[in-house]
């Protein structure tokens, strides 16, 4: 695989230096010499040793003197004892290094990670919340812009996970007291108990008895998503705060791809990787494993690309000594990686004083290049865009210009016209034309790129054509105009109208065969305006060659090959259905064509919290925010119901030692699990069962395009559920198709740029339990006069019965393909559990949300 093209020159990544124990001022100096090693950035704590052993000193005089809580008569202990309070003074100069100075914005504040504010104790709890406010107070007051504040503590005895909200609680007042920082949760990927110890001069040991509950002798287990747990109460607990982000840390042994695409979804603003996370390649190097770099890859094609922190991997040239003449030793000196020192007395010729940074960097250059969309879609990642209404709304020349790059879908819509050609002169079918030619019709022709594909494969296929091109953009027709002069040679009869009120193709009539359709006072297409070609420019046989005597004898016909290309990303939601349904009395009706012959519409629920949040800050200013779906470049998302495997099978694996990479070897970003993603419903062209236009309306009802459906999704792993991901397939002709599901894209139509998926949000995220399921109702809505959505999410937990049943009850599917998942997974679960039976049980449920209001005026 090729790296990143030089017209693509791919993320740039910047890189910060951590060293646990930094215990000098920072300075321009210091700055200057970080520069020079490559780095761009380092961390700094915020307080000295001299801060923490006078923390230390208080409370220990403050517990020396206090009583030891006692239950009080109404059973509370502790919080109605009327006890004075232990307040931390403010900082004194020992108490930090930090001066505000112009090496100020290239440094990122550590907070002390030896308080606890997750613990059961409330004074250690209320000690640690006075050292974090401190801490922020100092650091806004000092002009840092990034702060790295140590995960929630989630084991505390027999307690687990108890203490969390303390610490939200106490992060949410700091983003208040530092309005300019930018707080990074510093986090493990998963909950390993074992990994959680206490280090000399800890707070969370100091915690009173009393307050600790006896661990039962079970030592608590790995949990998967124990720290995304976390992470979401606080997130939650902050509002989804935009200065709220995640700084991950990333293990020396990744977890499942489960785990990998629930922080993808997330805000990690920093990726932190110690020498542990390294591996030494055969000349004794740090290197990462296949399956490090490609989650590093993956996450460097966010919209957001995080920035990338190397702990304790060796000082920066030029500060050794400084460190050491504070007393530190270098921690590298056990990360098995020579000393500078060490490396002066060597006779070593090219030594790399910084080989964890060289590697990153090296990884920079080898970055997997971009898919086709991600390469045009850079800077629209994750942005919330209100779809389009090419109804009402006329398109930009830009817009079309856009569409028009798509290197797939002309490509297949000629092939598609090809092949209908080549079939119809094959299977000697009639046509609608008197000289035998296949009339086909581009109805929404925009600027003309199918006008162009149609005459290709009109040669292509060797079957002649009258073609006609209907737009109803004023504006587009202009070009229309210019490319049949220019381009087309003026085989192309130019409609402007709108095609509901196109009366169809006209065509001279062959001798005898004349109805008595007269030209020459209407163009029988009323409020519209048929384009004529300069004269001669026209086959005899076209309608549009009128000049006078020789155009007498016009009627109209039958289109037999209609093509358009109406479809938004949900496939219906740009009215497709009832543009084409306004035309289908002109298709040939025995033999006509629609292409596209049919389009579905797709969803799966997801987890996007970056999405939320946005739209949460829109519902500000505009309260219909939340109940609009949104055509998004989907990055940020986690899918909650996947199949175990995913859509590469290669990627992602664990690392292993032998699975590590030298400088050369390609990488591929880590795709995550393959989604669900099932059918809503579908439409297709020509369409029989459209009703007749009672005579008393000037339209025909649309009732027979409302749809409904319900689907059963299964999650496997709890999570959020912030809103549902859509997708369109559509077939062309036969087997052309198109597709932007990602479970089949790659197979119909990969590398098609021209439509984003669609997002419905949900105004109130949804927590999933592990096991659950998520069951989505949807609409798709009309009343004669626009077209709009509703939908409503449920979410259940499957409860074991004490009765054994063989078959579960699903929820009722309509409207749609029952592929439903849920059966077919929940009796694997069945199976799993020895034909133990569930029950589900309801544990949330959204509103019913409806874009009524912005909806898609016919
Ligand atoms: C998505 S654009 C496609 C343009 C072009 N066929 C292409 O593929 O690049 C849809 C076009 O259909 C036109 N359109 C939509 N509804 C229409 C209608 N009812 N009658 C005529 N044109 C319509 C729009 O103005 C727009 O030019």
């Amino acid at each position: 695989m090729d790296n990143y093209a030089s017209d693509d020159p791919g993320p740039s990544f910047l890189v910060g230096h951590h060293e646990s124990n930094r215990a000098v001022p920072v300075d321009a100096d210091m700055i200057f010499k970080v520069h020079e090693a490559n780095y761009d950035m380092l961390t700094v704590p915020i307080t000295t040793p001299h801060f923490h052993s006078r923390v230390l000193g208080l409370l220990s005089s403050y517990l020396s003197k206090l009583q030891s809580p006692t239950y009080d008569p109404i059973g509370t202990m502790g919080t109605s004892q009327n006890t004075r309070p232990l307040v931390v003074p403010a900082l004194s100069k020992q108490d930090t290094h930090l001066t505000p100075n112009e090496a100020t914005s290239q440094i990122v504040g550590v907070i002390s990670s030896w308080i606890d504010l997750c613990s059961p104790d409330p004074l250690i709890a209320d000690l640690s919340r006075q050292v974090l406010l401190l801490e922020v107070a100092y650091a806004a007051f000092c002009g840092i812009g990034y702060l790295l504040v140590p995960g929630p503590k989630l084991h505390h005895g027999g307690l687990h996970s108890e203490g969390v909200v303390y610490y939200a609680r106490a992060i949410q007042d700091a983003i208040n007291l530092g309005p300019y920082i930018q707080f990074h949760i510093w986090l493990r990927m998963t909950d390993n108990p074992e990994l959680e110890v206490d280090t000399m001069g800890d707070l969370a040991p100091l915690a009173r008895e009393e307050y600790l509950q006896p661990d039962e002798g079970i030592p608590p287990k790995l949990d998967l998503f124990g720290t995304w747990d976390a992470w979401d109460l606080i997130r939650k607990t902050c509002r989804y705060h935009t200065r709220l982000l995640v700084a991950l840390s990333m293990p020396k042994q990744l977890p499942p791809l489960t785990v990998q695409s629930r922080w993808h979804s997330e805000p990690v603003h920093l990726l932190t990787l110690d020498s542990s996370c390294f591996l030494k390649n055969q000349k004794g190097y740090p290197v990462l494993s296949k399956a490090h770099q490609a989650l590093i890859a993956k996450m460097m094609r966010l919209r957001t690309v995080p920035w990338i922190l190397l702990c304790d991997v060796g000082p920066i040239p030029g500060l050794e000594d400084m460190e050491d003449a504070e007393g530190n030793k270098s921690p590298l000196s056990g990360s098995g990686y020579p000393s500078l020192s060490q490396v002066a007395g060597s006779t070593k010729k090219h030594f790399d004083p910084t080989p964890h940074l060289s590697y990153i960097r090296n990884l920079q250059q080898r970055q997997p290049p971009r898919t086709p969309i991600e390469r045009f879609g850079v800077g629209y990642q994750d942005y919330l865009q209100a779809p389009l209404q090419p109804l009402t709304v006329n398109l930009e020349s830009i817009t079309y210009e856009v569409f028009e790059k798509d290197p797939i879908k002309y490509e297949w819509y000629e092939r598609a016209i090809t092949k209908a050609l080549k079939d119809w002169s094959e299977q000697k079918k009639p046509t609608s034309h008197p000289d035998g030619k296949v009339v086909v019709a581009v109805v929404g022709a925009g600027r003309g790129p199918l006008v162009t594909r149609a005459l290709k494969a009109s040669e292509e296929a060797g079957v002649e054509i009258d073609l006609w091109a209907v737009e109803k953009n004023q504006n587009a027709f202009v070009l229309l105009q210019r490319h049949n002069e220019t381009t087309w040679g003026g085989k192309v009869t130019l409609v402007q109208s709108d095609m509901r009120s196109w009366k169809g193709p006209r065509v001279r009539q062959a001798a005898g065969t004349e109805n008595q359709d007269h030209i020459g006072e209407s163009l029988g297409i009323e409020d519209n305006l048929l384009y004529t070609p300069k004269k001669g420019e026209n086959d005899p046989g076209r309608a549009s060659d009128f000049s006078g005597q020789n155009t007498t004898s016009l009627s109209y016909t039958h289109v037999d090959i209609v093509v358009s290309e109406l479809l938004g990303s949900f496939a219906d939601n740009e009215l497709s259905p009832e543009c084409l349904d306004g035309i289908n009395h002109l298709i040939n009706p025995v033999h006509g064509i629609s292409i596209p012959a049919s389009y579905s519409a797709h969803f799966t629920p997801v987890s996007a919290p970056k999405l939320h949040s946005d739209v949460m800050n829109q519902t500000v200013s505009n309260p219909a925010a939340p109940e609009t779906p949104y055509v998004v470049m989907l990055h940020a998302i986690d899918f909650l119901s996947s199949q175990e495997t995913p859509i590469n099978p290669d990627a992602g694996s664990q690392n292993t030692a032998n699975r590590s990479s030298g400088s050369a070897a390609p990488i591929n970003a880590t795709e995550f699990q393959t989604p669900f993603v099932q059918t809503a419903w579908s439409f297709s062209h020509p369409n029989p069962n459209i009703p007749d236009q009672p005579p008393s309306r000037s339209t025909i009802p649309n009732s027979h395009n409302v749809r409904q459906t319900r689907l059963s999704f299964p999650a496997q792993n709890r999570g959020a559920c912030h809103g549902l991901a859509g997708y369109f397939e559509t077939v062309l002709y036969g087997d052309v198709e198109l597709s932007t599901n990602p479970v089949t894209m790659e197979e119909k139509s990969a590398s098609m740029i021209s439509w984003f998926p669609i997002y419905f949000p949900l105004k109130t995220p949804l927590n999933v339990p592990d096991n659950g399921e998520i069951v989505v109702t949807m609409y798709r809505q009309t009343d004669d006069r626009k077209v709009w959505y509703e939908w409503m999410v449920e979410v259940f937990a499957l409860e074991r019965t004490s009765v054994s049943v063989t078959k579960r009850a699903t929820p009722a599917m309509s409207g749609a393909q029952s592929n439903s998942y849920s059966a077919e997974s929940l009796k694997i679960k069945e199976n799993d559990q020895g034909r133990a039976g569930y029950r589900r049980v309801r544990v949330g449920m959204s509103d019913l949300h409806s874009s009524i209001k912005d909806g898609c005026l016919m």
